[in-house]
This record gives C-alpha cells, structure tokens and sequence, in this order.
C-alpha cells in the first residue's frame, strides 16, 4: 500500500504530520509513504505548484494524503501559477470527481457546536459534491466592455455525464444507508442548474426506494443551520458544495474537524483510489504557530483506510479514538480549548 503524501502551505505540514503519525502508529503491514512538493513551496522550489514529479508520485500511489495549499505571498501571481492551482489539477488530472464530506456532530459533543443542542444533536450528513467541473473549471478571464470598464467573468457549465455520475455516487449512498437525498441547485436561476436538476429526476428512476428532493442552495444554507436534521445525503456542484460544507463544518463546531475523500473510478488491489484531506485551507493566520487543529486530517486518513484499503475496522478506531480525545476535552483554540497540534495528535494515539 502506497501512500503519497502532500503537506502543502501554511498548517498543511503541521496537520499532516500528525495523521501520519496515527497511521504508522497503526502499524500496517506494506505500508510505504512517500512525500512530495505541492502549491507554494513547490512553486518557490520548482517554479510550478504542481510539478510533474508530484504528479507522477500521486499517480504511482494507491492513496493520496493532501494537507492543503495557499500562500499570501502566492496571490498575486499570475493565476496558473498559484498553489490553489495545485490541487483543482490534481483534482482533474486523477478524475477525481467525487467528494466525500461528511458532517456531523458526535453523540454527547452536541456543545462544541454554536447550534443550540436540541439543533445540534440533529445533524448527521453526507455532502456529496462534484469535484472537476463548475464554474471553477470553465473558462475565464478579463475583458473590457464598450463602456471602456474592465469585467471579469467566468464560465459556468455542466455536462450530462458530469452530473449522471455524481447522482449516482449520491444515490448509490443515500441508498445503502436508507437516508433521504436532498440535491442542492439554483434552477430558479441558472441554467446549469436546471440541467442538473433535470439529470438528478431522471437518475432518480433507478433509485425508487431513494427519497428525493430538491432544494435551492439559498434555502439550503439556511436548512442547514436552522434544521440540519432534515439532511441525509446532500447532492450539489462545486462551488455549492464548497460553500455548504465549510457552513456545515461551523455546525458542526469547527472547520478543523471535517475530513474528505476525493474518489474516480480507478480500482487499485486494495480499493478505491483516492486523495483525502480536510476541508479547510492552509490557515495563514495560525500557520507556523503549532495551533492547527490536526483532527479534520487524521479523520479524512480514516476514510482513506475505508474507501482506498478496505480497512473499515481500523477506520473506526481512529474516528473513534478522535472521538474519545473529544469527550475528554482535548481541544484546540478552534473549539474554545488551548491545546495545539501535537498535544491533540499525541491524544489521539493514545486513545487508539
Ligand atoms: N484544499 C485546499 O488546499 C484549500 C486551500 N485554501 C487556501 O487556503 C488559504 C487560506 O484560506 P482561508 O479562506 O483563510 O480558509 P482556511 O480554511 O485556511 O481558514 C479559515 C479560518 O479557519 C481557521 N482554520 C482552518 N483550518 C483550521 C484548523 N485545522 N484548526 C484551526 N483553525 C483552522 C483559520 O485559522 C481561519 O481563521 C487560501 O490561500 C486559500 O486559497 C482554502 C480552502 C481549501
Ligand atoms: C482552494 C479551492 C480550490 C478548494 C476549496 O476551497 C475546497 O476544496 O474546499
Ligand atoms: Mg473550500
């Protein structure tokens, strides 16, 4: 089993350790890691955020553990450059077209949340969101207008096959679970929505035991926050998905706590391929300063242990060990706590 590891910018390196850590402290047999250079440190190293080296070594790998990339020193570059770049390509460029990010607050952890606890108790989701189309793959730019006023603009679009086999991912977990499926669009507005919407009704057909409906995702911002039990499964595109899921995270009780799996269809001798890492980004703010909450990355290494080796077991036991280190009130400056990366790592792994 081949792991790649890409720390990345700001607090990548600080949380990704620590998810190593609970991984070698499991002690798999065949377990091989290998780091590369990923986002701004690749840039200052190699003059590209993601070299073809990195590339190479995710692509070689059964599983990938990504920290996350950004760097404000980086933003004013141009924009194929800019280490956010890195990870929309390896996104694309390994078809991983599928994110998994599930929310949801632990039983008896309803008071690490901002939602009153009756609210809290109630949310338990799945966001399923697609990953490599949207408007952050379409085509952009800078133009200038007959007013003589420069405009920026970006491309919104989806094709049917994009969203077909998204709705399945969704429909397929909404089923195998018995939750209800909610698919998050603008179709009062949008066009690309109402495809989407379209595309989700006629998928439905093969899900009859799957309860389905549709919400805009103004409301559903809302929802979320207001009635988060009414959510199973939620269906949306990327930039939906984006904006949701760190909404999600602050319900939940910090973004330090969301993992993800980013999966294709690419089968290895021991499961899915896929990239996992937390939802959040490279932090400037708390960067080099060992505050970084490291759990979202040590949870998003469980659901690589289930999806990509098929190791459902030892995936419980780190989320149950995050759990544990919870309950005991082993918490960040995220959750009100003021203890730092490594304490919570070292907690963890002891709770294994
Ligand atoms: N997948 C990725 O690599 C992502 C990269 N980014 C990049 O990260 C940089 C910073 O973006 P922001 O919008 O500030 O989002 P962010 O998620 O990095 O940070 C938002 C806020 O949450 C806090 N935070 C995030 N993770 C935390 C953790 N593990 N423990 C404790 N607090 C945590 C930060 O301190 C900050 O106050 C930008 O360059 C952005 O483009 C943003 C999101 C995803
Ligand atoms: C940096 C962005 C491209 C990604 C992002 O915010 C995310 O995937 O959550
Ligand atoms: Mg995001």
């Amino acid at each position: 089993m081949k792991i790649a590891i890409l720390p990345g910018d700001g607090i990548g390196p600080e949380v990704t350790a620590e998810a190593v850590a609970v991984l070698e402290s499991l002690a798999l047999p065949g377990l091989t890691l290998f780091e590369g250079d990923v986002g701004g440190i690749a840039y200052k190293r190699h003059g590209v955020p993601l070299p073809d080296e990195t590339l190479d070594m995710a692509r070689a790998a059964d599983a990938v553990l990504f920290g996350a990339v950004g760097d404000p020193s980086c933003d004013t570059l141009e924009r194929h450059l800019r280490p956010e770049q890195a990870i929309l390509g390896l996104r694309k460029h390994l078809g991983l077209f599928a994110n998994l990010r599930p929310a949801r607050v632990f039983a008896g952890l309803e008071h690490l949340s901002p939602l009153r606890a009756d609210i809290a108790g109630g949310l338990d989701m799945l966001i399923v969101r697609e990953l490599t189309g949207d408007v952050y793959f379409g085509a952009k730019g800078r133009r200038v207008s007959e007013a003589g006023e420069h405009e920026g603009w970006d491309a919104m679009s989806y094709a049917e096959h994009e969203v077909r086999r998204i709705a399945h991912v969704a429909f397929r977990a909404a089923a195998a679970g018995g939750h209800p499926l909610t698919s998050v669009d603008k179709a009062n507005v949008l066009e690309t929505s109402q495809l989407w919407r379209d595309v989700v009704i006629e998928v439905a057909a093969e899900y009859p035991d799957v309860e389905l409906d549709h919400m805009y995702v103004d409301n559903a911002a809302m929802q979320v926050v207001s009635h988060p039990d009414r959510f199973g499964v939620v269906l949306t595109g990327n930039l939906f998905g984006d904006i949701l899921s760190d909404l999600a995270s602050a319900a939940v009780g910090s973004i330090g706590l969301l993992p993800s799996a980013s999966l294709g269809e690419r089968e290895t001798a021991f499961g899915t391929f896929g990239l996992y890492e937390p939802i959040h980004g490279s932090a400037p703010d708390i960067a080099g300063q060992g505050k970084a909450n490291p759990m979202a990355t040590i949870l998003s290494a469980a659901m690589m242990l289930r999806h990509s080796f098929g190791m459902d077991a030892e995936a419980a036991r780190v989320e149950n060990a995050v759990a544990a280190t919870l309950a005991d009130g082993i918490l960040g400056g995220d959750l009100g706590g003021s203890h730092g990366t490594a304490a919570i790592g070292e907690a963890v792994r002891a709770r294994l």
